[in-house]
């Protein structure tokens, strides 16, 4: 019988683009603590409460839902009822060999001692198949289903579909392996599960790619269902253990990891891993979160502290004070939860007379009590416990919300959530690791450690570390867990919109407001049940916030400020003529001319209309022949990922096909290219073309020819950068660097700082190649040709920047290795160019995929693809006299 930790309504909240935040109920807490993060981030405000109000409705409402569900359920027709029981033709025969001898477990270790990874063969792939299809069907048969988690947009809860006692019985054979290998997080039995799929794909509604996170299991398997040609991208990655077992300053992420279809990757719930984003078709993995209540029991792995343990289903009495919510004693409000002894039907551990737990009883309805319950034991339901389960704290078990937690953010939250990690670390650390922290050399999560971020992967830092006061302050705040309130200050911030039309973000003037400006009469908080009730107080305290914010308050009758939207066309138009105005009163030495001299000759695709697009995308085909398309890709669009206002080649693709490719069904991606380079992208009219080009491209068959600007000259002139690459992510935003030489000495110095010297050991590395040679050099730049195989995602630009030290002229992100400073240009480059020093900033990157060789692919002949330069290219490449006559 499993409960729920408090936490659920509090904490961990997921808002895209902020991370996870906590939220007490509180409007005006949730703004003094979260604006200036939000602002930062890009965000509105008033869109983030929506959003995480929205998340505690749905919360709220879980139990509603699934008594919804559980009436839906009863019409379901399943396509393949044989799921509904796990049988051994379900799995893979390696799988039932494993079963036979759990050691064979070994050979499919792929670890190291940081990353302590599994990837084996579990079901069989007509499993996978009769899987899939079950899962579309339902999906489309529209009914009812709750979301696994707030990080996942489409997957679906395999319980709902009927499929617990089957997935109870998969987690009972899971076991052995899962303890063989993890011992001390299910030595005691995985007595819960929650089981649901992923689905990734590329169009604008679909969900693309996972951030990183952990999650709310001791053990995970994550199984993939798809065929591996039918998707390109959605590797998955690991990064470090967020507890006790490895050196905090361990920040090597785990090469991505191309899952198999049948395979599952086997690893700790709290080893930190994200997907990266699809490029083309769609990826459907099945993830089986298995808990052990003994382990949760300790401590909440959400909160960080002793779970404060309530049932499932329970509605909520508040009252003003938080610590006074109370658990309603009225059994009819004890919506769906019962008491129960555990599993009679079994004589497992779990039927143990002694584990008395609070049911997780989904699919219960009050006027079912009585029936077995769907729980994730497959225990029976039995009301008299709920007592004995009042009396007997200690024995109840608590599953957390059914939550991943992200550290990608710099959000408050991630800040406070590491806090809580910290005495989480601390304490597992007591618990489980005692042993282990004395005789290895990893060293344990001390209590000064905090898990932050910097701007390209996740690192460990001291809390004491200079960061955003704003951030910290709201971090301390949050740290008061009593009252969620955070102390007076002399003066606070009040958070001014502005918005900067380069990046197309909203950011904060942060000035201070003082006191008595500031709103003393805030209303204390009050937990509302009625979400309209909710509703109203939000936009009250919204309002307030509103009013607060006014600079200067020079119109007290000021009308309620525009919708966003609005205020954002205003300020977009305001930009435009303050631009115009600034070109032309302050060019005084000719340098905004001289910029706009080269950015004039980009399309500027990101004011363009899907139509217009379009249009201009159908002049620049390349190829279209023997079922291939390519289109030479502009500058500045995206093919996947763009926000909704920017270009996206996905998007239009439809439109194109239509032209292109009027015979066939779709136009099927082969190889996109990232938004700041441009050349051809690459399209296949069939999914078996499709993937004989994806295998040619993995193998390394495809010649690929880039032609950059380099910002100095290579030295040597000619020669193979064969530097490993590291993978570094953040905000699913990747930095690639090298693992060895120079800049990975750099790297894991400054890993160590703090840690006495101590440097990681551990270092894992994509192997790739780039071939280059200078064509043409002019006074202090470079025209460079380069040929690469593989074609890593920022493969040359990484080579160029990090490797060789000779970074691509616009390419700020791989000029410098920890952050992300404008490029500094030689004066010489700045009089070629005519442009200040400060102007370097808004040169655009300078690489473009040049030709293409496809070996014998049409009737066994090679298929050539050239894109000419594009026109700013040329024209820059003239004035820093690197023109090849
Ligand atoms: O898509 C994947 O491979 C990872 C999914 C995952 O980590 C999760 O849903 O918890
Ligand atoms: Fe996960």
């Amino acid at each position: 019988m499993f409960g729920r930790c408090a936490c659920y309504f509090t904490d961990n909240f997921f808002v895209v683009g902020l991370g996870h935040v906590r939220f007490d109920g509180s409007v005006e807490n949730f703004l003094r603590s979260y604006t200036t993060a939000i602002i930062q981030a890009g965000l509105l405000p008033d869109n983030v409460i929506t959003t995480v109000q929205r998340e505690l409705r749905r919360r709220r409402a879980d139990a509603k839902d699934v008594d919804e569900i559980s009436d839906y359920m009863a019409d379901y027709q399943h396509l393949h009822p044989d799921l509904l029981q796990l049988r051994d033709e379900h799995l893979a025969a390696e799988f039932l060999d494993l079963e036979r001898d759990p050691s064979l477990i070994e050979s499919y270790r792929i670890c190291h001692r940081d990353f302590e990874l599994f990837h084996f063969p579990m079901f069989s792939l007509d499993f996978c198949d009769r899987l899939s299809a079950e899962v579309d069907a339902f999906c489309a048969s529209g009914l009812a289903r709750r979301k696994p988690n707030t990080m996942n947009k489409h997957g679906v809860i395999l319980d709902e579909l009927g499929m617990e006692p089957m997935l109870a019985e998969l987690r009972r054979r899971l076991q052995p392996l899962a303890s063989r290998v993890f011992a001390k997080w299910c030595a005691d039995g995985l007595d819960s599960h929650r089981v649901f799929t992923v689905s990734y794909a590329t169009a604008a509604d679909d969900q693309q790619s996972l951030d990183v996170h952990f999650d709310n299991a001791e053990v995970t398997i994550n199984a993939a269902l798809s065929e591996d040609t039918s998707y390109s991208g959605g590797e998955i990655f690991f990064c470090k253990l967020i507890d006790g077992l490895t050196d905090p300053q361990q920040t090597t992420c785990y090469p991505p990891i191309s899952h198999r279809r049948g395979w599952a990757i086997l690893h700790r719930g709290r080893q930190l891993h994200g997907a990266l984003p699809i490029t083309s078709g769609r990826r459907l993995n099945m993830i089986v979160w298995m808990r052990s209540s003994k382990v949760r029991n300790q401590l909440c792995p959400m909160c960080g502290s002793k779970p404060k343990i309530i049932p499932r289903m329970a509605s909520w009495k508040t009252d003003k004070d938080d610590e006074s919510r109370q658990l309603l004693d009225d059994s009819e409000d004890f919506f769906g939860v019962q008491y129960i002894q555990s599993t009679p039907r079994s004589s497992t551990k779990e039927s143990s007379v002694e584990d008395v737990k609070v049911v997780e009883a989904e699919a219960q309805r009050p006027r079912r009590r009585g029936k077995p319950a769907v729980d994730s034991g497959g225990e029976f339901i039995d009301e008299q416990f709920f007592s004995a389960l009042k009396s007997n704290e200690e024995s109840q078990s608590c599953d957390g919300a059914d939550e991943q937690v992200g550290v990608d953010s710099d959000s408050p939250e991630t800040l406070s959530g590491s806090n809580e990690r910290e005495r989480l670390s601390s304490v597992f650390e007591e618990q489980y690791f005692s042993q282990l922290s004395s005789s290895s050399s990893a060293r344990p999560m001390r209590k000064s450690d905090s898990i932050s971020t910097d701007e390209s992967h996740l690192e460990v830092i001291a809390p004491s570390a200079s960061r955003s006061s704003t951030i910290s302050g709201s971090a301390d705040r949050l740290k008061q867990p009593d009252s969620g309130y955070p102390e007076r200050t002399t003066s606070r911030h009040s958070d001014k919109l502005q918005y900067d039309a380069k990046s197309g973000r909203y950011f904060g003037a942060s000035e201070y407001v003082e006191p008595d400006e500031a709103t003393d009469d805030v209303e204390q908080r009050k937990d509302l049940d009625d979400p309209d009730e909710f509703d109203e107080f939000t936009a009250k305290h919204l309002e307030k916030l509103r009013q607060l914010s006014a600079r200067p308050p020079k119109e007290p009758t000021r009308r309620r400020p525009e919708r966003a939207i609005d205020l954002l066309d205003k300020l977009e138009k305001e930009h435009e003529t303050n631009q115009l105005r600034e070109l032309q009163a302050k060019d005084v030495d000719g340098s905004l001319a001289s910029l706009h001299a080269i950015t004039s000759l980009i399309d500027p695709v990101w004011k363009m209309t899907p139509n217009e697009l379009t249009q201009m995308m159908l002049k620049r085909v390349l190829y279209n022949d023997h079922d291939l398309v390519a289109f030479d890709k502009p500058y500045g669009m995206c093919y996947a990922g763009a926000p909704k206002d920017q270009a996206q080649l996905d998007r239009i693709l439809p439109s194109l096909q239509k032209v292109v490719a009027p015979q066939s069904e779709r136009l099927y991606v082969v190889k996109p290219l990232e938004k700041h380079v441009t050349g051809p992208v690459l399209f296949a009219k069939n999914k078996l073309l499709q993937s004989e080009l994806l295998g040619m491209y993995r193998e390394g068959r495809v010649t690929q020819v880039y032609n950059c600007i380099t910002k100095s000259v290579p030295d040597p002139r000619e020669g193979r950068i064969a530097i490993p690459l590291s993978i570094y992510m953040k905000n699913g935003d990747i930095k690639m660097k090298p693992s060895t030489g120079p800049a990975a000495a750099l790297q894991a110095a400054a890993e160590s700082q703090g840690s006495k010297g101590k440097r990681s050991e551990s270092r894992h590395h994509c192997m790739v190649n780039t071939d280059y040679r200078v064509v043409r050099d002019g006074k202090m730049c470079a025209l460079v040709e380069c040929r690469v195989a593989n074609d890593v995602t920022h493969q040359v630009r990484s080579h160029f920047g990090f490797g060789i030290d000779c970074p691509i002229l616009g390419d700020a992100k791989y000029t410098h290795l920890f952050k992300r400073l404008p490029q500094r240009l030689p004066p010489p480059v700045l009089q070629m160019l005519g442009i200040r020093g400060a102007k370097s900033r808004e040169l655009p990157m300078f690489l473009h995929l040049r030709r293409v060789l496809l070996p014998e692919i049409a009737d066994g002949k090679n298929i050539f693809i050239e894109a000419p330069l594009p026109r700013f290219f040329r024209f820059t490449m003239n004035k820093l006299r690197l023109f090849i006559k």
